[in-house]
């Protein structure tokens, strides 16, 4: 198994991302973010923006999964849609880069298929991690060679707007991992306590991602709120 799956196996993976107009916007915070989730014993970090990268690799040796939310126009696929952001994300030294593999066409008119094998082809070294939002995208993510598959959109698309990892208990991650035969699934999105975060490392997933539950402390407080007025 390569080294950095080896890695992140059956640990966590900490989000931390803050998008402009959020109130820990900044590289900088990312950093301690990341180094706090470190001390806390994460294996791996998930980021977003060349910027936050480079300040969270100065802050912590743990391998990191690379993304660029870049939103073209009205168009509804933004995690590293296209070939520049995945030459951005190349030259900070991520050691993964997750982009959206759903079956929606990306903004420069592209398929999935003819976007990864471009993107295998120029960085056959790069961890590449499929962002799916259904069972037949991680087949097909898989299919095609990627080294991770995670629902990371499950939940974020048209057809599974509002669904979340544990509905039906666990049934669309469970199917992944039965379907999937040589990728990596790493659980990720709305895995929202740490109980979810066992139940799905129950199933057999090789790493788990949090993100708002542990880096979003606008959505920690307000679940804390919500609850005293209930
Ligand atoms: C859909 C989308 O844009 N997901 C993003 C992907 O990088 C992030 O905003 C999420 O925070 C991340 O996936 C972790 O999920 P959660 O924050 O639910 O633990």
């Amino acid at each position: 198994m390569h080294q950095v799956l080896e890695q992140i196996k059956n640990g966590l993976i900490v989000s931390c991302q803050a998008l402009d107009g959020e109130p820990l916007h900044s590289s900088f915070i990312m950093g301690r973010m990341a180094l706090a989730a470190k001390e806390g014993g994460a294996v791996g970090i998930r980021a977003n923006s060349v910027s936050d990268i480079v300040e969270i690799k100065k802050q912590v040796d743990l391998p990191v999964i690379g993304i660029i939310k870049q939103v073209y126009g009205n168009h509804p696929v933004f995690i590293t849609p296209t070939m520049k952001e995945i030459d951005a994300l190349a030259e900070t030294g991520a050691e993964i880069i997750a982009t959206d593999a759903t079956d929606r066409i990306r903004p420069d008119g592209r398929n999935l298929e003819s976007f990864y094998r471009e993107v295998r082809a120029k960085y056959p070294h790069i961890l590449l991690m499929a962002d799916v939002s259904s069972v037949e995208e991680a087949v097909f993510a898989d299919e095609l060679g990627f080294d991770i598959v995670a629902p990371t959109l499950y939940g974020y698309t048209e057809e599974t707007k509002g669904l979340k990892i544990d509905d039906h208990d666990y049934a669309v991650i469970k199917q992944i991992v039965k379907e999937v035969k040589n990728a990596k699934v790493i659980a990720e999105g709305n895995v929202s306590t740490p109980e979810i975060a066992r139940s799905v490392l129950d199933i057999h997933v090789h790493s788990v991602v949090v993100g708002g539950a542990i880096t979003r402390p606008q959505i920690i407080t307000k679940r804390f709120v919500e609850s005293l007025q209930k």
